[in-house]
């Protein structure tokens, strides 16, 4: 798969093992940045990144913050975009499962590399479980909310 991937400083160390992780993998990485530890804003990295996701130019986001939440709070405005704050495998997992999320988003200074490479692991091989009917009706619900308050890309001028 080709996977987008991005961080802030406070990410940027996990960020790069997962990256290495992907890679080893056999996937395909588009890094979008940072490319050092110097202080920067998450959105200047994770917008894009979320972007390459919605336009189908990746196929799934892993982005890494202090936290977590700031990458989420940012990839969860863009249409398409459906994005989970995991802190263990078992969260990654239902999250593919259940809710068949297209990034996943961790946080650097909560959970340690070993940890974080076993939440990316589990979620990157969990399937959607699309022919169960109330995980599908509750995606579409989610769906329906999106189309009702996110423009579709194609709707934004600038
Ligand atoms: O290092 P500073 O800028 O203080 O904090 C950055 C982190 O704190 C939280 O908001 C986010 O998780 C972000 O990555």
């Amino acid at each position: 798969m080709k996977i987008a991937v991005s961080s802030d400083h406070a990410g940027f160390a996990l960020k790069e093992e997962v990256k290495a992780l992907l890679e080893k993998e056999g996937h395909e990485v588009l890094d979008f940045g940072p490319y050092n530890e110097e202080p920067c804003d998450l959105s200047d990295y994770v917008y894009p990144a979320s972007l390459a996701v919605a336009e189908g130019k990746a196929d799934r986001g892993i982005f890494v913050d202090g936290v977590g939440y700031g990458s989420a709070m940012i990839a969860n405005k863009i249409y398409g975009v459906y994005a989970a704050v995991c802190q263990d495998p078992f969260c990654a997992k239902l999250a593919r499962s259940h809710s068949d999320t297209n990034v996943l988003c961790l946080g650097g200074k909560i959970i340690g590399s070993a940890l974080a490479l076993e939440i990316v692991t589990a979620w990157m091989t969990t399937d959607y479980l699309s022919d169960i009917e109330k995980y599908t009706n509750r995606v579409d619900k989610v769906k329906n909310i999106a189309e009702k308050h996110l423009k579709r890309l194609d709707e934004i001028q600038d």
